[in-house]
């Protein structure tokens, strides 16, 4: 296979001034729903995005974080603000400008799949496609405006943010989790080398590993669990409303109250989880923790509160694990990493992911701040590999009538 020079100078030790807008290393970004992927040299940070489109996603998503952070206003927790009118209320208008954004972002990808659909009929598999055209064939080819039709069907308002707030919740959340494995894997060495030998015996190195082959990597799998464990990227929850009143464990709750899950304290109990501040996949190994089944119910949801719980659960956990697997997966198989050198401390220097306050962002998804971390394919024959798939990746997208990654 030909591929040019810049590709193979960055295949052989991605200097993140070196990234092509079109490089491999987008192919997992691409096997994420969008990882807002940074890296650091430095002092540097580099966000990668090959489109404009996708760096205002993750502004949009960024701005979304901070401001569903619980607490993050005051009116959070001192009811009697959310009377004050407007012009007293600098948050609101806050809120209403970022959403207008929003609005732009998520109207025009409407915009722009309608365009597809209606004239160049382009038929895809995605919600925004298959939305439309049951929409149209109900009788709505267009439906203007907020709310639902008579008959229930979204109109373009509600279903842009429907589709939107599906993007928010996927996103971020299943971006934070890759960038915060990098960042346990490079502080628990043993843990990769075992997760990678599971690979390498199982998967080996002619192809990468597939969903297919989660059965047989229960390392791995209990990796992903332990990482969700250790920081639940929605590390509070999502506050939710009491609808009635409430009793539990002598705690009266009036109808209305805001009850806030706290689910990095949950997973920090040493009841439930013995030695909580080590990263210990062990903790789910064994078939009774394994996310598709088992006869333990109650391991399995213990290890399942970072996806929330009851009736607001996330819908996309099978989305979310799914994508966290085949990610985490074939980062091991494929590349080795490690944190580069620091010229100030004359050693790596890599972020302990137990201090909350040096190494995390603040925000409703808490993210690891900037750190550096080199990566390189593990043996040519990997990189090559890698290349394919990028290229029959490109070929995909480029059937489902979608703009490639830049060559
Ligand atoms: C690692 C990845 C993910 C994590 C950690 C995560 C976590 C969460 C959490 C904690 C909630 C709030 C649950 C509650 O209120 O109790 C939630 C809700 C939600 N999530 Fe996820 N999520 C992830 C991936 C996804 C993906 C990939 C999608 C869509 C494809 C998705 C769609 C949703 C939706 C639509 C809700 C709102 C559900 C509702 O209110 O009824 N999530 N998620």
């Amino acid at each position: 296979m030909c591929h040019d020079a810049k590709t193979d100078r960055a295949l052989r030790a991605i200097s993140p001034d070196e990234v092509p807008e079109g490089h491999w290393f987008n192919l997992i970004r691409r096997y994420s729903t969008s990882i807002p992927m940074y890296i650091t040299y430095g002092k540097r940070v580099h966000r990668i995005a090959n489109n404009p489109q996708v760096a205002q996603v993750y502004d949009v998503v960024g701005n979304f974080t901070r401001m569903a952070q619980p607490g993050n206003y005051l009116a959070d927790v001192v009811p009697f603000l959310r009377m004050l009118p407007d012009i007293l209320a600098p948050w609101r208008s806050e809120a209403g400008a970022k959403h207008r954004w929003e609005m732009e972002l998520y109207g025009g990808l409407l915009e722009e799949e309608k365009d597809a659909l209606n004239y160049q009929g382009t038929v895809r598999d995605s919600f925004l496609n298959t939305y439309l055209r049951a929409r149209a064939a109900a009788g709505y080819a267009t439906a203007h405006g907020n709310g639902t039709t008579t008959d229930m069907w979204m109109r373009d308002t509600m279903l842009a943010y429907t589709a939107g707030t599906i993007l928010e919740a996927g996103s971020d959340t299943t971006a934070t989790a890759i960038l915060a494995f990098v960042l346990y894997m490079l502080n628990y060495p043993a843990v990769m080398k075992r997760a990678r030998e599971e690979i390498d015996s199982v998967v080996g190195s002619e192809r990468m590993p597939n969903f297919d082959d989660e059965d047989n990597l229960p390392y791995v799998v209990a990796c992903v669990q332990e990482l969700l464990r250790c920081h639940p990227p929605i590390i509070m929850g999502i506050p939710h409303r009491a609808d009635e009143d409430d009793d539990y464990k002598g705690y009266h709750i009036p109808k209305g109250t805001t009850v806030i899950g706290n689910l990095w304290s949950i997973h920090m109990d040493p009841v439930k989880y013995p030695d909580p501040t080590n990263f210990n996949p062990e903790r789910f190994l064994g078939e009774s923790m394994r996310r598709t089944g088992g006869p333990d119910a109650q391991a399995q949801v213990t290890a399942r509160y970072a996806f929330g719980f009851g009736r607001r659960f996330c819908a996309g956990k099978d989305v979310g694990e799914a994508s966290l697997f085949i990610v985490c997966s074939r980062i091991l198989w494929g590349l080795d990493f490690f944190a580069p050198m620091d010229p100030e401390i004359g050693k790596a220097r890599i972020p302990n992911p137990w201090d909350e306050e040096a190494t995390w962002t603040k925000g409703f998804i808490a993210v690891p701040k900037p750190f550096s971390v080199q990566f390189s394919p593990r043996t040519e024959k990997h990189a090559e590999i890698i290349r394919l798939s990028f290229e029959e990746l490109q070929d995909e997208w480029k059937d489902a009538g979608l703009p490639g990654d830049e060559r």
